[in-house]
């Protein structure tokens, strides 16, 4: 486990650009010293937003985009295509823009694909892809992701981990079918905990006032069933990437020395 790093940028804007810049630098790095880089990508406002600013910079050009595994943290199960899927989100925001290998672009199961409307086998078929991923060196069945994107909800779900729902308590599989899901649609597809803690880095991603008791409960010694982003951590890097608004709640302690 690794400590959490909390960084506060003035206003989301401002965080979604920063973080863009990081993740760019981040990728470039890892195919300078890999070949490849692979990145966990994840839905939501935060996610979104970084995407975005990613395909405003001018610095994505220093990106290599056909040595880059995108895979997901979470999706709804819904048909391919529709506008609330976190695939066809990411397209709009950033992959349709840029030169992807479609073989490296691992989209999670839709719910009109080949395992029909079953949530579980679609959960299966997924972690199945992500076996096939990992290599000896990885020791696990999912590969050692460079940098998982977490946004971080209101009610501290990550992923489609939501407090309390079985989905947060399973310690065996790499992906689970959700059902219930209390943030519409009740039906998803999620990474659980022990994927996510096989990355290298996990960002976790809140913005606006809507976040800040999330942000303080998970970070001030909540346990992962009740907050399950409090479960959530990189083998190398753990880092909360915040702005001014969603880190209000924090105490003094956690608040970095350096913020705005
Ligand atoms: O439904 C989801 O919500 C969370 C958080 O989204 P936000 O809009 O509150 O930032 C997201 O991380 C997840 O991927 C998505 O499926």
């Amino acid at each position: 486990m690794t400590a959490p790093q909390v960084v506060v940028h003035r206003d989301k804007e401002l965080m979604a650009q920063a973080a863009a810049a990081r993740l760019i630098t981040k990728i470039v790095d890892a195919q300078a010293a890999r070949g490849s880089a692979s990145v966990v990508l994840t839905g939501g406002r935060n996610g979104n937003g970084l995407l975005a600013a990613l395909a405003a910079s001018p610095a994505r050009d220093a990106v290599d985009w056909s040595r880059l595994d995108l895979w997901w943290g979470d999706e709804r199960f819904l048909p391919e295509g529709h506008a609330d899927r976190n695939v066809t989100q990411a397209r709009e925001a950033l992959l349709d823009t840029v030169e992807l290998d479609p073989a490296r672009v691992h989209a999670m199961p839709a719910s009109d694909g080949v395992n029909g409307g079953d949530v579980d086998a679609a959960a299966e078929a997924y972690a199945a892809e992500l076996a096939r991923a990992a290599r000896p060196e990885n020791h696990g069945a999912v590969p050692s992701f460079d940098v998982l994107l977490l946004g971080v909800g209101p009610d501290t779900h990550v992923a489609s981990l939501f407090p309390e729902l079985p989905a947060v308590r399973e310690t065996e599989r790499m992906v689970v079918g959700v059902r219930g899901a209390p943030k519409p649609p009740p039906v998803r597809i999620s990474l659980t905990l022990p994927a996510i803690r096989a990355a290298r880095e996990v960002w976790l991603l809140a913005a606006g006032e809507d976040k800040a008791r999330a942000v303080t409960i998970a970070l001030s010694g909540a346990g992962e069933l009740q907050a399950p982003a409090a479960g959530a951590y990189g083998r190398s890097r753990t880092l909360w990437l915040l702005d001014r608004a969603a880190a209000a709640g924090l105490p003094r302690e956690l608040y970095p020395p350096a913020s705005p």
